[in-house]
């Protein structure tokens, strides 16, 4: 029987040198992401933002983090940067992503609090407001938003079978390995998403090129245990008929 063996992707986000953008393309990011969020100190202008997308080659996507901005700005930023992706990772209302990214699909950010044991009622009600989602970001709750480094409690998190996952919050090439091997069963795709735990230490912003091979590697190996793992103990893995009914089900978180 035909199975489905769907591999974590990895968005490297808070990128702001060309240096940085190329050793994560080598690594095998399937997308990076830029912080248009003035406050961060991983900020970068619309401009440079541009720039650094033009480095990309196809089929890595270039995502453009934004923290409750001026719907203008996202539209100004999103048509000069071809087949960008926008991120709302603030306090926006599903109606304002929408209007400000003019009904295209998005990553939805939920900041889930470190020590939330049961983070099932803000995904509920984020995965109902926000129809128009392409995937949630599931981030550590602080009060700047977000790229803190620190981890929220993965093991409260409800399976979310109908649902595409980015984790993110304090993820590292030491700790991805455990979140895969926890998650990726449970979401109907799983990014794994990085800021902190590919950087310099002491250096927010810029990136370290053996960290960024180092996540990379780390995720692939995950993925290799899971699917042979999969295989030898459940020879009955999922099969396209039962994928495509999970799928096409009506939502549930569980
Ligand atoms: O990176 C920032 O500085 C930032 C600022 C404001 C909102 C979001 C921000 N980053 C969000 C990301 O997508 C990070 O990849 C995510 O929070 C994970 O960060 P980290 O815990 O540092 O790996």
């Amino acid at each position: 029987m035909k199975t489905l063996q769907p591999r974590t992707r990895i968005k490297m986000c808070g990128l702001t040198r060309e240096c940085d953008v190329d050793a994560a393309v080598a690594a095998g990011a399937d997308a990076v992401g830029f912080v248009l969020y003035a406050r961060s100190p991983r900020y970068v202008t619309p401009d440079r933002a541009a720039v650094l997308a033009r480095r990309l080659p196809p089929f890595v996507t270039p995502v453009l983090l934004f923290v409750n901005p001026d719907p203008e700005e996202v539209l100004r930023v999103r048509d000069t940067i071809t087949g960008a992706i926008v991120q709302f990772h603030g306090d926006e209302t599903a109606s304002q992503c929408v209007q400000a990214n003019r009904g295209y699909a998005y990553l939805r950010a939920v900041r889930i609090r470190a020590d939330d044991p049961a983070p099932a009622g803000i995904l509920h009600t984020m995965v109902s407001e926000h129809e128009r989602a392409l995937a949630f970001v599931l981030d550590t709750y602080a009060p700047e938003y977000g790229g803190t480094g620190h981890r929220f409690d993965w093991t409260a998190l409800p399976p979310l079978p109908q649902t595409h996952v980015v984790l993110a919050g304090g993820l590292t090439p030491a700790n991805v390995g455990e979140a895969i091997a926890m998650l990726r069963p449970r979401c109907l795709s799983l990014t794994v998403d990085v800021s902190s735990g590919i950087e310099v230490t002491g250096h927010k912003g810029l990136k370290d090129p053996d960290k960024i091979a180092q996540f990379a590697a780390a995720v692939r190996a995950a993925d290799t245990c899971f699917s042979s793992a999969q295989r030898e103990s459940c020879p009955e893995s999922m099969s396209v008929d039962a994928y495509l009914a999970l799928t096409t089900a009506p939502l549930s978180l569980g």
